[in-house]
Formats: structure tokens, sequence, C-alpha cells
């Protein structure tokens, strides 16, 4: 069962050139992700290629000037600005890349009271804080005099007292060692055995692979595959798209094989497939339609030659 399907996804800006004429730049082209509960989904994608944009739009906190289309479903009904608005902090949680979103002024046990949904707020708190082996002295420290990993425990903690059954965590562990990102994904890993829904959006592969149940691969604002966290393994051959294909193959421990190219610019997105610029698998047919999403071996994928 579904919790969010989101389909089609596209997002423009609004802008304005020279001369005051407005301009439309399309950033987001075509997005698709599915996710149940219990799920750990991970997002990769290199930077740029619409990873937190997609976070935006689901909770509905794109700037004024985004244009969006396609369609996005949570609990099977569309997700009017309406509905977001009531579900956001709610049924869907952020846990923010930047611990700049906790409230410098405020003490931090305060911070993760205000949020709990059912139950007794000091009694929720005090047992969050000790499952994720935040001391009891904590409750009444201020942001600033925590440490990193303390303040990511803290961000975690809000979103898991509100109750939420989606959490969208972007880029929740950059800046922290090796010890405290396993520690981090892990109490992601335990909501989603929890009953939770986790879309986990990050640049490494290779940890999103130990803990997520399937991956969804961005590039240039599309869905280029989405498969199971087993289809990433050994040399690839398991993988539907030349891109994710890529991307595993230049991990260090695959070999670092790079591919030659940038992902396109939103103001210069070439003709049919994104990728079929950089790709050796490309022929002309690749640079006359976009592909279409299809289903592959179980996996969802955007190209023509894939089996
Ligand atoms: N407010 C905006 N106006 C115009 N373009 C924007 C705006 N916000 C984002 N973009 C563009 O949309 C594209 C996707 O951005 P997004 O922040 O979603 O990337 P990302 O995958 O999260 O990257 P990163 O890994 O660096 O966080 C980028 O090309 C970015 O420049
Ligand atoms: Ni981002």
């Amino acid at each position: 069962m579904t919790i969010l399907d989101v389909k089609d996804l596209s997002v423009s800006f609004i802008q304005y050139a020279a001369g005051l004429r407005q301009q439309e730049v399309k950033v987001i082209t075509s997005l698709n992700v599915a996710i149940s509960p219990g799920e750990v989904l991970a997002v990769v994608g290199s930077s740029g290629s619409g990873k937190s944009l997609l976070a935006h739009a689901i909770l509905g906190i794109l700037p004024v000037n985004a244009r969006v289309t396609g369609s996005m479903r949570f609990d099977g009904k569309e997700l009017t600005p309406a509905r977001q608005a009531k579900l956001r902090g709610r049924d869907i949680a952020l846990v923010p890349q930047s611990v700049n979103f906790l409230d410098p002024l405020m003490r931090v046990g305060k911070q993760v009271r205000t949020g709990v949904r059912g139950g007794d707020p000091g009694l929720v708190q005090r047992e969050v804080f000790s499952r994720y082996h935040l001391s009891e002295h904590v409750d009444r420290l201020f942001p600033f005099q925590l440490s990193g990993g303390m303040a990511r425990r803290v961000l975690v903690s809000t979103a898991i007292v509100s109750g939420a059954r989606l959490v969208i965590a972007d880029e929740p562990t950059p800046g922290l060692d090796e010890a405290a990102v396993k520690e981090t994904l892990g109490f992601f890993r335990q909501m989603a055995d929890e009953g939770c829904a986790v879309m986990l959006i990050t640049h490494d592969i290779a940890t999103a692979v130990k803990i997520a149940d399937n991956i969804a691969v961005f590039y240039a604002g599309t869905t280029v595959e989405a498969a199971p966290a087993k289809d990433f393994a050994g040399d690839g051959a398991g993988l539907r798209h030349p891109y994710s294909k890529a991307l595993w193959l230049a991990l260090p421990q695959n070999g670092f094989i790079s591919i030659p190219g940038f992902q396109p610019s939103p103001a210069a997105l070439p003709p049919g497939c994104l990728f079929q610029p950089r790709c050796s698998l490309a022929t002309a047919s690749c640079a006359a339609v976009q592909p279409e999403a299809r289903e592959v071996r179980h996996g969802m994928v955007r190209c023509i030659y894939a089996s």
C-alpha cells in the first residue's frame, strides 16, 4: 500500500529577464516516487538534480514563483495546498539538512515538547531523549550548547514525536563522523521498522544501499530509475539505467570509473533523454523523445533500451 505517490512532477520558476520580461525556467521535468509505510526510500542524485525541491514540493513550501504540474497523492488523495498545510509537521515531517532550523532562543526540550502529538508532552519528550541517548540535562540546553551529533538527534526527536506517517530527511548527516552517520541512519531505519514511511535524501549511495529498501535515482530533475536497493551490487548488472550504473561504478569501492561530461543545467536541457549526450549506448532515437517511465523487472526506468 502506497502512502505517497508522486507522478510526473514538474517544477518551473517564473523569473524576470532583462526588460521585465517574464521567463519560465523548468528545473524539474518529470519526477516519480512512490513510498509505502515501513519502507525507507533513498533518493540519490548529484547536486542540482532536484532532491530538495521534491521535498519542498511535497511539503508545500516552494517559493511563491514556483509552478508545479503533475500529481502528488498522500493517502490516496491529491495533496492540495490546503491539505499540505494541514499535514505539514504532523502527518508529514521534515528533518532538515541544517541544524539552524532549531530555534536558537528556545531550550531544546521545550522545542521537542511543543511538537508532541498524543500523550503527555513531558513524558514523550523524556522517552524520546533517552531513546536517542540524550541525557536529562540536555532538556535545558540551548541549540548552541549542543554538539553536531546531539543537535541531529534533537532534530530527529522532533520528527518522531510529531507522530508523522511520512518523514522526509534532507541530507540529514552532513558534518557528522562515521559513527554518528551510522547512528542517525539507524534511527531512520528504526522509524520505518515501526511503520513510518521514510524518504532519505542523500548524495551517499554507498550508505543508502545499506539502510534503504528502495532507491530512486535522479538526474537533471527526472527520476531515471527506481529499484530495490539490492540491485545496487557487484558490477551493477542488475540496474536498469545507464546513469544508475555509472553512479554505482563511480564509487571508489567499485572501480572509481567516472563518466565524461556534466549534468545539464535547467536552462539548457538537451532534447530527448536528458542523459543521452553522456550515454555510451545512445542512438538517434534517444535524442528524439524523452523516454516515458516504464516498469522493468520490478523497478521503474526511463530508458528505451532498458531490459
Ligand atoms: N528558487 C529557485 N529558483 C530557481 N531555481 C532554483 C530554485 N531552487 C532551486 N533551483 C534549481 O533547481 C535545481 C534543483 O535544485 P535542488 O535544490 O532540488 O537540488 P538538490 O538535488 O537538492 O541538490 P543538492 O544535492 O546540492 O542539495 C537546481 O538546478 C537549482 O539551481
Ligand atoms: Ni538539496
